[in-house]
């Protein structure tokens, strides 16, 4: 597959993961970013400030694993940082997702960490958990300083490599897999157990 095909390929996959997750109400307004790894060195993300439910090719841009866009003039992401520290941790992540959901904003204003437990979903997460396990999903406290803040995310992966995703408290979910498709479905069964959790503390 030649580059610019490769290109657009990532892109239409992000674009359709944008509109369903737009749809679900997990990126009101611009929030929300994604990215998927090109090759060794070249990460396509998100701009900035667009609506991640009526995003276009033209939407996305080049970026090496500093977070330097490779084309002039262009604004990555806010929270590029946050994507490059999961490329450089984690050899296999191939896609990186991050929601604005209502069930993550709301459990991560509240909790420290929350442990899913007893969930058939939990087998869609990386390592495949036995569902009776217990997967902590960490919190971390917001930070408009972002390289601060993927230094304390990249802190917490040193000390437990198997973090399968993260929450940031009052702020969003950040999931990743080989490919967007992965990536995805990981989002879509964390936002499932999330919104499980959340509906329990009701009743
Ligand atoms: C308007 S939401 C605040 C920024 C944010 O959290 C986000 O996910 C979107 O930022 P970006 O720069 O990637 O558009
Ligand atoms: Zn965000």
């Amino acid at each position: 597959m030649n580059d610019s095909v490769r290109i657009a390929e990532q892109a239409r996959q992000m674009i359709a993961a944008g509109n369903l997750f737009h749809a679900r109400g997990w990126v009101p307004a611009t929030g929300g970013n994604f990215s998927a790894r090109l090759d060794s060195e070249r990460v396509l993300i998100t701009a900035s400030g667009n609506h991640k439910g009526e995003l276009a090719e033209a939407d996305f841009l080049i970026a090496d694993l500093d977070g330097k866009p490779l084309e002039a003039g262009r604004k990555a992401s806010y929270e590029t940082l946050l994507h490059m520290q999961i490329y450089r941790r984690h050899a296999d992540a191939g896609a990186v997702l991050h929601t604005h959901s209502t069930a993550n904003t709301v459990l991560s204003r509240r909790y420290a960490q929350i442990v899913l437990s007893n969930y058939e979903l939990l087998k869609v997460l990386p390592g495949a958990p036995d569902p009776q396990s217990n997967v902590a999903i960490p919190v971390f406290a917001n930070d408009q300083d972002i390289a601060r803040l993927s230094a304390v995310v990249d802190a917490h992966m040193v000390q437990a490599p198997t973090t399968p995703a993260y929450l940031i408290a009052g702020h969003g979910l950040y999931a990743w897999g080989a490919t967007v498709a992965q990536a995805r479905h990981r989002v879509e069964a964390i936002e499932f157990m999330l919104e499980c959790h959340l509906r329990e503390a009701m009743l």
